[in-house]
């Protein structure tokens, strides 16, 4: 009986369970999009309940698609949005509040007394970040101190806490198994990346009791078994990742220097540095990239918060397009974009820039502009915004890039990538899967079961589908980025009071 592993590939704006057999080919993927809150300026949540009810609904809509028996499923493996933050009442398992989304802004007032006192330096120093409400200690903070009751319950034992790998396993093993891995413990900014462990004075300083963490696991591992009641038989979840590490893992970039950047909601570009923790000084954070029989490797990230989710707002807000594969006709449909850029910084910007308080703006704008030259210079945004991040990731690194290997659903979009590649001035390559955040988890936990005997069976599985070669006039490529420096200038801090 064949054998295959399943991902379940939990992004910020739809779960998806895509279904791998040994040869890391696709056969079987279903999609489902989810709500998205917003309640006030800034803020994004999202209702666990409902995260957990379209990931069981995708994974049985997947399994039932193959007409499989659960026998022939060695492994899962779970790859998420990172840094969401979940609590929930651990004698009923239900969340005491929505999951507070990576994207939410409204622990930015806490993150800046943080700053004004100097424990932004303690902070990066210990957990590799650049603080910022992007990441789940003040969110968790926030709950504690809002949800009526919640700091007594958590003081008692009461409640747990998890991104949302550790919701998913909490939930597929009935709650069984309160656990993480390292690479999304490397997101809390409560988690120490040099010695491994929840740092005690991180967690004193948020008010979090540590009898709300979950134990943390290598990424490749048995974490604990789905309840047969759920799938048909006790499989084993053998592989969790972070979705942009998963994503690093899934393009093959095993050795030091390899990057890639993932096109989804957001842009997230990584290097991998090996065992070495590079700090950066252009504003980038350190993470870690996996943890596998014992070994550690980190990565440099860059991370953009707003990238495809722009694309859905053309679509959602706008009604400029009807669907986001749309934009690249209208793009293409007009020569340039009429000296029009937007500057997508709907909940601040990230990296390099880290200001919670910039916002999103359109400028240059002129009686003759039309929607196809807006729908154009929110595409180019995505590329201006990789542009940022790997300049400060190339100084980092001291290496120059030859080519980038991208994924993610925004770049099935040519347009982007041929844009891409036109303001780098490299190559740029665009992978056969590009859900390679499922593929780099259901390698993880297909090394775990025994699917794939090392990482260099792995590699001969990567082919790239298209390559994108620059072909930009320099002078055109320096006016352009002009531009974009000079409207980047123009949001930051819009919000502040
Ligand atoms: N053809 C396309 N052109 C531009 N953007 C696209 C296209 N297809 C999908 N997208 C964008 O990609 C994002 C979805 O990518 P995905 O990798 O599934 O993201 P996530 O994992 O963050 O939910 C959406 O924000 C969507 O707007
Ligand atoms: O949902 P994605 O794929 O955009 O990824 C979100 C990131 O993990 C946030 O850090």
């Amino acid at each position: 009986m064949e054998q295959y592993i399943m991902a379940l590939d939990q992004g910020t704006t739809s779960s998806r369970c895509i279904i791998f057999n040994r040869k890391g080919e696709i056969v079987s993927s279903v999609q489902r999009e989810f709500k998205q809150i917003f309640k006030n300026n800034g803020w994004v949540e999202h209702d666990p309940n409902e995260i957990w009810a379209t990931q069981y609904g995708v994974l049985s809509e997947a399994k039932a698609s193959l007409s499989i028996a659960a026998e022939q499923i060695a492994g899962i493996g779970i790859t998420n949005q990172r840094e969401t933050t979940i609590v929930w009442n651990k004698m009923t398992g239900e969340p005491i509040y929505n999951a507070i989304v990576w994207q939410c802004r409204r622990t930015a007032n806490m993150v800046e007394e943080l700053k004004e006192r100097g424990f932004d330096k303690i902070i990066k120093k210990k957990t590799g970040l650049i603080v910022d409400a992007y990441f789940s200690a003040t969110k968790v903070k926030w709950i504690l101190d809002h949800v009526p009751g919640a700091r007594k319950e958590a003081e008692k034992g009461n409640l747990l806490f998890g991104t949302v790998d550790t919701w998913l396993i909490y939930k597929l093993t009935k709650g069984r198994v309160h656990a993480t891995d390292y690479t999304n413990a490397s997101r809390t900014m409560l988690f120490n990346i040099h010695d491994l462990e929840w740092d005690e004075e991180l967690l004193k300083e948020f008010g979090i009791p540590k009898s709300m963490l979950p134990k943390v696991y290598p990424s490749s591992g048995i974490f604990g078994y789905a309840d047969a009641t759920l799938l048909g038989a006790n499989i084993p979840i053998a592989g969790v990742a972070g979705d942009q590490q998963a994503a690093l893992f899934g393009q093959c970039c095993f050795k030091c220097g390899e990057a890639k950047n993932t096109y989804g909601t957001g842009c997230f570009l990584l290097m991998n540095t090996g065992e070495k923790a590079v700090e950066s000084e252009h504003g980038l954070i350190t993470t870690i990239a996996s943890v596998i029989d014992g070994k550690v490797e980190y990565a440099l990230e860059g991370s953009v918060f707003v990238a495809g989710a722009a694309i859905q707002w053309l679509r959602d807000e706008m009604g400029f397009v009807k669907k986001a594969s749309d934009s690249e006709r209208m793009a293409n449909s007009v020569r340039d974009t009429n000296g029009v850029y937007v500057v997508p910084a709907f909940t601040g910007l990230g990296a390099p820039y880290w200001d919670s308080y910039a916002r999103g703006a359109i400028f240059g704008l002129t009686r003759g502009t039309k929607r196809e030259h807006i729908v154009r210079a929110t595409l180019e945004s995505l590329a201006y915004q990789t542009y940022d991040v790997l300049k400060a990731m190339e100084e980092d690194a001291n290496i120059t890039l030859e080519a980038l290997r991208v994924d993610g659903g925004a770049s099935a979009n040519d347009f982007i990538l041929q844009f891409q590649s036109d303001l780098l001035g490299t190559w740029v390559d665009r992978p056969f899967i590009i859900e390679t955040t499922a593929l780099g988890v259901s390698y993880l936990a297909g090394l775990a079961v025994g699917f794939y005997k090392d990482k260099e069976e792995i590699v001969s599985h990567l082919k790239v589908q298209k390559t994108f070669e620059p072909m930009m006039n320099g002078e055109v490529r320096k006016s352009l980025l002009k531009g974009w420096e000079e409207a980047v200038s123009r949001t930051r801090g819009w919000a502040k009071e």
